[in-house]
Parts: C-alpha cells; structure tokens; sequence
C-alpha cells in the first residue's frame, strides 16, 4: 500500500494506524494539538496484553493538524467520536480525491451513514473495532482486550484487501463482510456496557465482577434485543456465547460468573470504557449512538425503550452529578432494584 490517513489520532487511530505503519505502510497522522505535541515529543509507543511493545519514533511520524492537500492515500481511517464524524467527513471531502476510500472504525451504527450524507463523493465503508485502548501516558496506547477488526467490503475490494494483508503482518486480524450491519448491532449491544462502565467510575473487569452492574447491562442488552427481533434485524455474536444466552451469563451470581466468563474477563486491570474517559475528561459523550440508537429503533417500531432512554438519561445528567452510582444505586436509577 501507498498511504494510509489516520482521520482522528486518538486512542483508535494511534494504535491501529501505529500498527499499519509497523507492518510497513506509510501512514499520516492527522490529530489536535494535545496528542500531536505529545507525538512529536516522545514518539508513538503501543502495547498490548499479549506481551506487544514497539516504538515509532517522532521522526518517522507524519503528523498533521489538518488533511494534507495534495495527498492521495489509498485508504483513510475515520478515527474520530461520534459528535465529530460530519466535521471531519467535510474536511477530507476538502481535500481527498473523489472515491477515496474510507473506513469508519467507530462504534454506533450510524457513522458511516452519516459521512456518506455529507460528502458523497469519497467511498465509506462501515468498520467495527472490538477490542479497548487506552491511553496509559502521552503517546503510549496499549490494547487492553482481544478480537479481530472488521469492516464491510464487497467482493474484491483492493484496498481494504491491501490493508487487510497489511494488517496480517502484524498479527492483527480484519475480517471483510459484504454487510456490516450484524457485526455492528453485535458491537453495540457490547456497548451497552460502556455508560455502565463509565457512571460506575470502575475499570471494567472490576464493574463486571460487581452483579448489579451486570443486572443493569443485561437489562440494556434485552430490550435491544427484543426490539432487534421485533425489526427482524439480524446480530452477529462476538462473544463466544450468543447474545440471548449471555443475558443468562451476566445474570448469575458473581462465582458462577466469573468461573464461567473466564475469557470475557480476561480483560487488563486498568482497562476502562471510552466512555469512562470521555467523562473523566468532561467531553461529550457518545451515548446518543449508543443507547440513542436503540431508542430511535424502538420509535422506528412505534415502541419505547425505556431503560436505555432512562440510561441515556443519566449519562447526559453526569456533569451535574459527578459522583460514581453503586451498583445498588444503577439499578434503582432504572427502576431495576
Ligand atoms: N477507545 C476504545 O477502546 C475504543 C473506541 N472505539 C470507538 O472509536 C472511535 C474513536 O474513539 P477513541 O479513539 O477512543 O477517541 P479519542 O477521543 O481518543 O480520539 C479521537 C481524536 O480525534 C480528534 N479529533 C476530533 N475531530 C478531529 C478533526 N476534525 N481533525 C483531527 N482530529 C480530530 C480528537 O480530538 P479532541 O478530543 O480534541 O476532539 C481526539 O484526539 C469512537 O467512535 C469510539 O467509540 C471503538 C472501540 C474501542
Ligand atoms: C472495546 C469496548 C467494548 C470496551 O470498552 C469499546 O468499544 C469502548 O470502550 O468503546
């Protein structure tokens, strides 16, 4: 491959375009000044759980605070949340060729949707990302939980193609699917976790270990689940158990829980939702793609979605509450208690 552009360098579009760049491919960085200064100072640095340590150092970086003109990548990863997708659509739609292609590596359902509305004239293309980064220092992301990339692709796509051998030198997996919808609504009945995540105040392994928080997940997960039967939407499975039978899992007590989620808990220590840190940062949050999402279909089926609205509720409450909720305090919010 020629060149990839990173469209949002943050947490996502620093590990994954660092880890197309250490399978060889040249990649620009476009990002704000908080990351870029922290890039130019001490370089990239990515980590993982399965023992990955590499460095990039801040001159063999291409950083930009805005698309470069003139650039032609073969492939621009859309990196940025959700609240910032049509900003940055039109600002590649600027200065890209017609046709680029573009992959939207955010959670939601509706990224890609969005961009393809507002600039047209580049080729979205819907992705998922399944596994946590965090940020653990300036320029250091470190990937905190397991699973292959995916985005939608027809039949002899070249660039995603390209990338997807790129990736394999790497160790990292990108599955392509003529339709990503199932893969994404699979994503984002995960995601129902992350407003959990985030108003618990706990890192992730530590809120799954707590059976209230579960409760609270598992009853986000089931009216989604419901209205997704209800639309006769299909939804892949990305854990090793199917959607309906983690419902179950989550439920049981904490030791049947944790001998039976082994692989769901193999998660690092620290590791918290995106979510988790937008609120530590006070930045907006992406509930509305989220449990929003869910509650735009219920409307779509001229249903309610009352917990995930109630959910929606809380997260968009938070800078006038700023205090952790206990499990037993998330489930009466809900009215779950
Ligand atoms: N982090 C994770 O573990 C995972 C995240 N995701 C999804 O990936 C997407 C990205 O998340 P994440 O990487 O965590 O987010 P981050 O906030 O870490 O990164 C996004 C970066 O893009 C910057 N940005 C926003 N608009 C522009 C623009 N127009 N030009 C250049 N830079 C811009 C942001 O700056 P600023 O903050 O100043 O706006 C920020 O630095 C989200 O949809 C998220 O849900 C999916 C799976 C896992
Ligand atoms: C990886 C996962 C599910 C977990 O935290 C996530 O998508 C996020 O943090 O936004």
């Amino acid at each position: 491959m020629a060149g990839v552009l990173v469209m949002g360098a943050g947490s996502v579009g620093c590990f994954i375009g660092g880890l197309t760049q250490l399978a060889g491919v040249p990649v620009h960085f476009v990002g704000r000044p908080r990351v870029l200064g922290a890039l130019r100072k001490q370089g990239l640095r990515l980590t993982d759980m399965d023992g990955l340590d590499r460095r990039i150092p801040a001159l063999d970086l291409r950083l930009h605070d805005e698309p470069p003109a003139g650039l032609k990548p073969d492939l621009v990863l859309l990196c940025v949340k959700s609240g910032a997708t049509a900003e940055a659509a039109t600002a590649l739609g600027l200065t890209l060729p017609q046709g680029t292609p573009v992959v939207s590596l955010q959670n939601g359902i509706g990224n890609a949707t969005l961009a393809r509305a507002a600039v047209p004239q580049l080729h979205w293309h819907a992705g998922m990302v399944p596994f946590n980064i965090a940020e653990l220092a300036p320029g250091h992301y470190h990937r905190g939980t397991g699973g292959a990339l995916a985005a939608e692709a027809a039949a002899g796509d070249a660039a995603l193609a390209a990338w997807k051998t790129a990736l394999g030198r790497v160790g990292m997996g990108l599955a392509l699917h003529a339709d990503l919808a199932p893969v994404q609504w699979g994503k984002l009945l995960l995601n129902l976790n992350n407003p959990v995540n985030a108003l618990s105040g706990r890192p992730l392994r530590d809120e799954l270990l707590e059976r209230g928080y579960r409760r609270v997940l598992a009853a986000l997960q089931q009216e989604a689940l419901d209205l997704l039967d209800a639309a006769q939407r299909p939804v892949a499975q990305l854990t090793p158990l199917p959607p309906r039978r983690l419902l179950v899992l989550l439920r049981l007590p904490t030791p049947l829980f944790r001998l039976a989620a082994a692989r769901m808990l193999r998660v690092d220590a620290q590791a918290r939702s995106s979510m988790a840190d937008d609120l530590a940062h006070g930045r907006p949050t992406e509930i509305d793609a989220l449990c929003g999402e869910v509650v735009r279909l219920a409307h779509s089926l001229h249903r309610s979605a009352p917990l995930n609205a109630r959910m929606q509720a809380l997260v968009e409450a938070w800078p006038r509450r700023r205090r952790a909720y206990s499990p037993t305090e998330l489930l009466q919010a809900l009215g779950l208690a």
